[in-house]
């Protein structure tokens, strides 16, 4: 089983790009995990924000590979715990036996056509975090995911 993590947008800022390079490597003690990062698309202030949705979902579901479990992050999807994400990662791991690819939007969002292509919309809070945000954030749910399944003392439960 590994992960792809498909983002739309850079790290700035130091901070970000060392966290997440942080619980990059610490999922990567336990799956492999590749992380895609797609240019924003341009354009997105002067009010075309569908179009530059349409453009930037494009192409970003050209590197959703087939038979994946594709998890688009929301903020207006399905809240789960971290106990309960790390039982859908082991249920996956068991029985379902797909790779995972996740999907972090860039600053507008998501379009529609990568919403629907989701077996989970994951919301990871009712707020809005920026996509850098979001992008560490998860890493950290999935390494938390790893030391649950493990039962390691991360989780401290
Ligand atoms: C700044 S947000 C986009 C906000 C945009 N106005 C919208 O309505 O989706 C950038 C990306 O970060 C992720 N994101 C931000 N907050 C999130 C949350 N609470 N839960 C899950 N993903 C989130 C999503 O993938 C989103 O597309």
């Amino acid at each position: 089983m590994k992960f792809k993590l498909i983002c739309i947008g850079k790290l700035t800022e130091v901070w970000q790009r060392e966290a997440a390079q942080e619980y990059a490597a610490r999922v990567q003690r336990y799956f492999p995990l590749d992380i895609v990062e797609l240019k924003e698309e341009k354009g997105g202030r002067k009010g075309d924000q569908t179009g530059l949705l349409k453009r930037e979902g494009e192409r970003l579901l050209e590197k959703v590979p087939a038979r994946t479990f594709v998890i688009v992050l929301d903020e207006r999807g399905r809240n789960l715990g971290s106990e309960s994400f790390a039982d859908l990662l082991s249920t996956e791991m068991l029985h379902g036996g797909r790779d995972w690819c996740l999907i972090v939007g860039g600053p507008y969002g998501l379009a529609p056509e990568v919403r629907k292509q989701a077996d989970l919309i994951l919301s990871l809070s009712k707020m809005t975090f920026t996509h850098q945000m979001a992008r560490v954030l998860l890493l950290e749910q999935l390494y938390r995911s790893c030391t649950i399944i493990k039962n390691e003392p991360y989780h401290n439960r």
